[in-house]
C-alpha cells in the first residue's frame, strides 16, 4: 500500500524525535529522498569540488536519478520507520551481516564468551572502513573489555575484509570552523583512540580475517597477537593519500621489521602479503582461509583458560618500558597529520576517492 501525505508528515516529525544521532549516511539518505520526494530529480547546479558538504548532498540527490516521487516518499517513511521501530531483538542475538546494528553501537557487534571479548567491525558493505561515530565506539567498547570479565580482546571484522581503514568520507562532515577546526578535532580523535590501544591492560588479539588498509594496519603494532587469513593483505597507503603514518608505526613498524622494510611500506606504501607481513614479524601466524575461524578460535580458547593475572602481568612488563615513548610517538604523529589534513595532496586525494576517481 502506498504512503499518505500525512504518514510522510508524520516520518518528518519523527525524525526530529530521533534519541541517536543516524550519522552522517542515513542522513545524507534522508536528505536524498526527502528532496526526490519533494522536489523530483535533482535541480540544482553540482557544488565545488571542495564544498565538501553539498557536494555530499547534491551527490545523494543526483544519485536518486529518476526515482518516482511517490517511491521516495515510501522509501524515505520506510527508512525512518527502520530508524526509530522498536528493536526485539537482544544484542546478543544480532548477527553479524549486513551492517546490523547492536544496541549501543552503531557499526560494531561485541559479543563475551569464552572469557574472550570479541569486537566485530560490522559494516561490511563498506569494507568495515572506520567512521567518526566508530572510532567512539571502539574506545567505549575497549574501554568495556577492560573492565569487564573477560581476559583476552579480539578485534576482528565481518565479511570479507578486516578493515579498510579511515572513512574517507569523514573528511567531508567540516564544522563551522571549516578545514582547520575539521583537521584539529580528528587530530584529538585519532590521538585518543590510539591511546586507547597503547593503555589497554589485557592482551589484545587481531584476528586479521582478510585485507587490511591505513589505520587498521598501523596499529597491529600494539596488539600482542596478530593472527592472519592467507586471504588477508596489509597496506598503508599514506603517501598515495598525501598523508603520513599513524598508530605509532613510525616508531613500532622499524622496530618490528627494520627500517628499510619499515620505508617500503609506509612511504612508498607496499602492500604485503599475509605470508609477507608474518616474515617481517608483523603478523604472528597465518591460516588457511578455509579453517581460519576454526583454528585461531581453538586455539584462542585455549589461551582463554590460562590464569588472567599472569597474562595481564606479563603484558604489562613487556610493555611497560615502551608506553611513555608510545604516548609521545603517537602525539607527534598526530600533530604531523593535523597539518598533512590541510594540504592540498590530502584534499585532492580524498575528493580523487570520493569522485570515484581513484581507488588504491
Ligand atoms: C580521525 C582518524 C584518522 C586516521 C587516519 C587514518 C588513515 C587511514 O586509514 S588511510 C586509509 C584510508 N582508506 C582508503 O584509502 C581505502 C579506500 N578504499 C578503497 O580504495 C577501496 O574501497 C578498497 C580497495 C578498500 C576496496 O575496493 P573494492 O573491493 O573494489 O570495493 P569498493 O571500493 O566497491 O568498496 C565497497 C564500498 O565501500 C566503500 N569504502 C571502502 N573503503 C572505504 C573507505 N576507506 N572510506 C569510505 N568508503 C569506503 C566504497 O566507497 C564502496 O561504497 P559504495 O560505492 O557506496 O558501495
Amino acid at each position: 500500500m502506498s504512503v499518505t501525505q500525512k504518514d510522510f508528515e508524520n516520518a518528518m516529525n519523527q525524525v526530529k524525535l530521533l534519541k541517536k544521532d543516524p550519522g552522517n549516511e542515513v542522513k545524507l539518505k534522508l536528505y536524498a529522498l526527502y528532496k526526490q520526494a519533494t522536489e523530483g530529480p535533482c535541480n540544482i547546479p553540482k557544488p565545488g569540488a571542495f564544498d565538501f558538504v553539498n557536494k555530499a548532498k547534491w551527490d545523494a540527490w543526483n544519485g536518486l536519478g529518476s526515482l518516482p516521487k511517490e517511491t521516495a516518499r515510501q522509501n524515505y517513511v520506510d527508512l525512518v520507520s527502520s530508524l526509530s521501530g522498536p528493536s526485539s531483538e537482544s544484542s546478543s542475538q544480532v548477527k553479524p551481516g549486513a551492517d546490523s546494528k547492536q544496541e549501543g553501537y552503531e557499526n560494531l557487534l561485541v559479543t563475551s564468551e569464552d572469557r574472550i571479548t570479541k569486537i566485530l567491525l560490522n559494516r561490511p558493505t563498506k569494507k568495515n572502513a572506520i567512521t567518526t561515530q566508530m572510532y567512539h565506539e571502539i574506545m567505549l567498547a575497549l574501554k568495556a573489555a577492560s573492565q569487564d570479565d573477560s581476559v583476552l580482546t579480539v578485534l576482528t571484522g565481518s565479511g570479507d575484509y578486516y578493515c579498510s581503514g579511515n572513512d574517507l568520507t569523514n573528511f567531508t562532515d567540516i564544522p563551522p570552523g571549516g578545514v582547520e577546526e575539521k583537521a584539529k578535532n580528528s587530530s584529538f580523535l585519532l590521538r585518543d583512540f590510539v591511546n586507547c590501544f597503547i593503555d589497554f591492560p589485557k592482551p589484545l588479539v587481531a584476528v586479521v580475517n582478510g585485507p587490511a588498509v591505513g589505520i587498521s594496519v598501523t596499529i597491529l603494532g600494539l596488539f600482542d597477537i596478530v593472527y592472519a587469513s592467507d586471504r588477508a593483505t596489509f597496506h598503508t597507503p599514506f603517501s598515495h593519500l598525501g598523508q603520513s603514518p599513524e598508530g605509532c608505526s613510525s616508531y613500532t613498524f622499524p622496530k618490528i621489521m627494520g627500517s628499510s622494510k619499515a620505508a617500503e611500506m609506509l612511504i612508498f606504501g607496499k602492500k604485503l602479503t599475509a605470508g609477507e607481513a608474518c616474515a617481517q614479524g608483523l603478523v604472528t601466524q597465518v591460516f588457511p582461509d578455509s579453517t581460519f575461524q576454526k583454528e585461531v578460535w581453538t586455539r584462542l580458547k585455549a589461551y582463554s583458560k590460562l590464569p588472567p593475572n599472569a597474562m595481564r602481568i606479563s603484558k604489562e612488563i613487556i610493555r611497560k618500558n615502551e608506553k611513555e615513548k608510545l604516548h609521545a610517538v603517537n602525539a607527534e604523529e598526530c600533530n604531523v597529520l593535523l597539518s598533512r589534513w590541510q594540504s592540498d595532496e590530502c584534499m585532492n586525494a580524498v575528493v580523487n576517492f570520493l569522485s570515484r576517481k581513484a581507488k588504491l
